[in-house]
Formats: C-alpha cells, structure tokens, sequence
C-alpha cells in the first residue's frame, strides 16, 4: 500500500446498529486500474464505496484517496472523485444537458468552462444527438449513460461505480463498458466497480476483490484467481470460473441469492422516477 495508490482503506469498520456492513476491510486500488469489487447481497460493497465517497463517516479504520484522508480531508477527496450511485441520479422532468449541467454546478466546474464540459461528457456517452430531449424519453441504456456523464463532467481521477449495468440488456451494458473505457484511455482515470455479472468482471476489469460478510475473501487478477483454484483442484477438474472460485471463498455461488429480485427492484425503481 502506498499514498499514490488510488484508494487505500485499512482496517475499515461499519456499522449499522448490530448489523458490521463493514468488518476490517483492507483494499488498495491502484492508480490507473478497474478494480472490480463482488460480493453476494448484504456483502458491504455499497457501503464500504460510500466510505470511499465520504457520503459516510468512518467510524474505524483509515481510508485515503490519492493521499488524502477521507475522515479529515472530505472536500478533497470529493473533489477527486465521480460517483455513480446504485440508485437513479438523473432527473426525468430535465433535458440530459440539463441534468448534467446540474452537476457541473454541484462539482464546482467553472462557470466559463460549464457549457463546453457539459458537452464534452455528453459526448463521451454519445448522447449529443439526444442531449435536448427529457430524460424521460430515455431507454435504460441511455439513463445510465447520462448518469455516467453526470459523473464524468467534474473531471474525476477516480470513477466509482456501483453496479453500473444492473437491468439492462446485454448491448446496453457492452456499450455502458465500452464508455468507460474509452474515458479511461483518454484520461488514465482509475475505476472502481461493483457489479453482480461474473461475465463483466471477468472481461472488464484488471482486478478483483471478493468481499464477503464485510471483509476481503480473495484478491487478484481475474485469471489468476481462477488459475488458483485450478491448481488447488488439480488438472482432471474442468477450468474453473469466476463463479468457481466465488462459490470456493463464500461457501455458494453469487448468484444463488436475490439477484432476480434486485434487478426487479432496481427496474421498478427507475420506472417509478422516471415515469
Ligand atoms: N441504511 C441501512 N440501515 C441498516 N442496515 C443497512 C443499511 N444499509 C445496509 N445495511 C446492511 O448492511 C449490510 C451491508 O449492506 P450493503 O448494501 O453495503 O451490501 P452490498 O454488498 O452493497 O449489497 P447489495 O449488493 O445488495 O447492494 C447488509 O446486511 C445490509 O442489510
């Protein structure tokens, strides 16, 4: 762990009443990665990404950002970092620049610089055709990259992203992938993500944590996990995948609880907003 590490948490403790979201979580991210967090439902990565975020306060244990203490230096750390939350973010009664424009008010983007910005993450999202229509008339896709642009307009070094492609099809999820590594070509910003699609992990992202019940169960490159577990298992087994090697540390596979009634949830939620 070093102070150029994107994000480093130590010893991180949550708490909600008897509930520990959050049990000795020790994590770096390293600059310029994707760092893939997975865990099952109730895992903690929600909150242990919104310790990250300083949306919540920590209570035990250090997290930094780029150097900065997130207990002690909020502002700066917030300064640093794009957020796109689990929940819906974008504004249905306003055009996609309007709700970007917001953002760029709410990060402090400089007020000369604000139109040009604005349209310069709407069209890293390729979203500049659609950019003056509500977003009510937004497919899932498009609503989650706007909300991707939102994020993207303050010019983060660290985009943190909680389960980015959950309910939406698998073109919308390559293309919401596709985006956030085309920002991150351009830009060498580092990515952390949470997501429930072993596939995306697998495919996107330079390394993985898997949490379980608050803590970090198994750490490393997406083969080399698997690879791992393959010489555990000895040659005669099948090559083992994600799922494999997340069903070896957490005792059952990812998806094996409540997947089908998150994305329900998740669905309904954007249809209630945006309705
Ligand atoms: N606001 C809250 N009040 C009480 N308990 C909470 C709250 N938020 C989360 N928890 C509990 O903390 C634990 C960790 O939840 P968290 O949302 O961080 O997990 P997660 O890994 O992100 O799960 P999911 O994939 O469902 O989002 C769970 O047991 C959850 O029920």
């Amino acid at each position: 762990m070093s102070d150029d590490d994107a994000v480093m948490c130590a010893g991180l403790e949550y708490a909600f009443g008897e509930t520990r979201a959050v049990d000795g979580l020790d994590l770096s991210v390293t600059t310029g990665e994707v760092f893939g967090l997975l865990g099952p439902n109730g895992a903690g990565k929600t909150t242990a990404i919104r310790c990250i975020t300083t949306l919540l306060p920590v209570p035990a244990g250090r997290i930094r950002v780029f150097g900065h203490d997130a207990a002690k230096e909020r502002m700066a750390v917030r300064r640093l970092l794009g957020y796109v939350p689990q929940q819906l973010s974008a504004d249905a009664g306003l055009t996609g620049r309007e709700n970007v424009a917001l953002f760029a008010r709410v990060f402090d983007v400089p007020r000369r610089e604000r139109a040009r910005r604005v349209a310069q993450a709407l069209y890293a999202v390729d979203l500049t055709e659609a950019a003056d229509r509500m977003a009510r008339t937004y497919s899932g896709g498009m609503i989650r990259r706007l909300e991707l642009a939102q994020a993207l307009v303050s010019a983060p070094r660290l985009l943190m992203l909680d389960e980015p492609t959950i309910g939406l099809d698998p073109i919308a999820r390559t293309s919401v992938w596709e985006h956030i590594n085309a920002v991150r070509r351009a830009t060498g910003m580092t990515v952390l993500v949470t997501t429930h699609h072993m596939d995306e992990a697998d495919q996107y992202c330079d390394r993985l944590a898997l949490m379980h019940r608050g803590k970090i169960r198994a750490l490393g490159t997406p083969q080399g996990l698997k690879s791992e577990l393959r010489e555990r298992r000895g040659p005669d087994d099948p090559p083992p995948t994600l799922e494999d090697v997340f069903r070896d540390v957490a005792g059952r596979g990812l998806d094996s609880e409540g997947g089908d009634f998150r994305d329900v949830r998740s669905t309904r939620r954007t249809a209630a907003r945006l309705g």
